[in-house]
């Protein structure tokens, strides 16, 4: 049973001592689409053909796992490990580290939570920056091994979010210098921004009534996700625009990562590349992890539909917008915000 601070507070649940599910997180919403299981394509990155399966993949899934991408599986098995190592800390020392409630970095609900009455089954950590200040918070006498693997990491993910953008945007036949942002002819893509999401999925007395994280999509260029070798990650999905819709779950394959198009790209690319709807489902018995790298342009830079890909005489389909206005926008309108950029042929 939850204890009676739990029960006050029950937005920083113990997980582990609750036996049955409390109302504040029982979902009503789960079961609005069927579950499926469709094979999400897999990419290797080796393959001289990787790029054009991945705009096949952009345009009809907003998602696909990749492989091949030489990350190496110490670093993975590393920070799979760390992230264990945080969430077994008890909620009090957790708590020390906590986002402040307009900030982005520290232990906590993530933003959207405030659209939903009901918790989700989840907690979770968010790095943007330097680890270091959380990371004395969590472990006084010994920050060091934290942070060594959250650098890494860090670094890993953005040279792999830059060549995964270069392969996308060769994909719809641009080249990365043709983007305002990306430099001049030659230059390697620049300063991407990237913000690290450690998330946790306690096992759960009650998966068919609880909602690990709440249908959304990232607002981010690209997402690379590392999920652990326990399944939750569902991708909302119709075949075609009169086609029913399903939640088709993503299943883990060893070694691989899975990328997910975000709001930005969405609007880079026109709307040809889209943004896809996902969320997380729990299960009984076994604790999920996850890591998001939420990859975006660098600091201040505007993202607007590349010219090319508007075509001659058409209006664009979005305005332009900076990752940290967009991140603004998504925390106040949520699933709104993509709708309040578009632009009608008119404006
Ligand atoms: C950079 C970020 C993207 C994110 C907000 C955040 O500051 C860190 C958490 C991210 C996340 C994960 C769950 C869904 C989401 C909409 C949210 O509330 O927090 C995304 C945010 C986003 O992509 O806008
Ligand atoms: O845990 C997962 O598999 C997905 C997490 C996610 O969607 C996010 O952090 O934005
Ligand atoms: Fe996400």
């Amino acid at each position: 049973m939850p204890s009676l601070s739990d029960v006050h507070h029950p937005h920083h649940l113990e997980f582990e001592s609750v036996r049955e599910l409390p109302e504040s997180h029982a979902w009503p919403t789960l079961h609005d689409h069927p579950c499926v299981s469709e094979p999400v394509p897999v990419i290797d990155l080796a393959d001289p053909k990787a790029a054009e399966f991945m705009a096949r993949a952009c345009v009809s899934w907003g998602a696909f796992q990749v492989t091949g991408h030489g990350v190496a599986p110490r670093l993975l098995e590393a920070i799979d490990s760390e992230m264990r190592r945080l969430f077994a800390l008890p909620i009090q020392q957790k708590l020390k580290a906590a986002r402040p409630p307009d900030g982005i970095s520290g232990y906590g609900l993530v933003p959207i939570s405030s659209f939903f009455a009901k918790l989700m089954w989840s907690e979770g950590f968010t790095i943007a920056g330097s680890p270091l200040d959380h990371a004395r918070k969590l472990w006084p006498h010994d920050p060091d091994q934290f942070c060594d693997v959250i650098e890494r990491y860090d670094q890993v993910m953005k040279a792999l979010a830059g060549r995964l953008i270069s392969l996308m945007l060769l994909s719809l036949g641009l080249r990365h210098e043709e983007l305002d942002w990306a430099g001049q002819t030659g230059k390697p893509l620049p300063d991407l921004a990237g913000v690290l999401r450690l998330n946790s999925y306690p096992a759960c007395p009650d998966p068919d009534r609880a909602m690990g994280m709440a249908a959304h999509a990232d607002s981010s260029l690209l997402t690379i996700l590392y999920q652990s070798s326990t399944s939750g990650l569902q991708l909302l999905r119709a075949e075609d625009q009169n086609g029913p819709t399903r939640w088709v779950t993503v299943p883990p394959l060893p070694g691989a990562l899975v990328v997910i198009v975000g709001d930005l790209f969405h609007i880079l690319s026109n709307g040809r590349f889209r943004s896809v709807v996902h969320r997380v489902v729990v299960n009984r018995s076994r604790q999920r992890v996850s890591v998001a790298y939420f990859s975006g342009p660098p600091a201040g830079v505007t993202v607007s539909p590349i010219g090319k890909l508007v075509g001659p005489g058409r209006a664009p389909a979005y305005r332009a917008v900076t990752w940290a206005e967009y991140l603004g926008l998504k925390r106040k309108l949520f699933d709104k915000a993509l709708a309040t950029i578009e632009m009608t042929e008119e404006s």
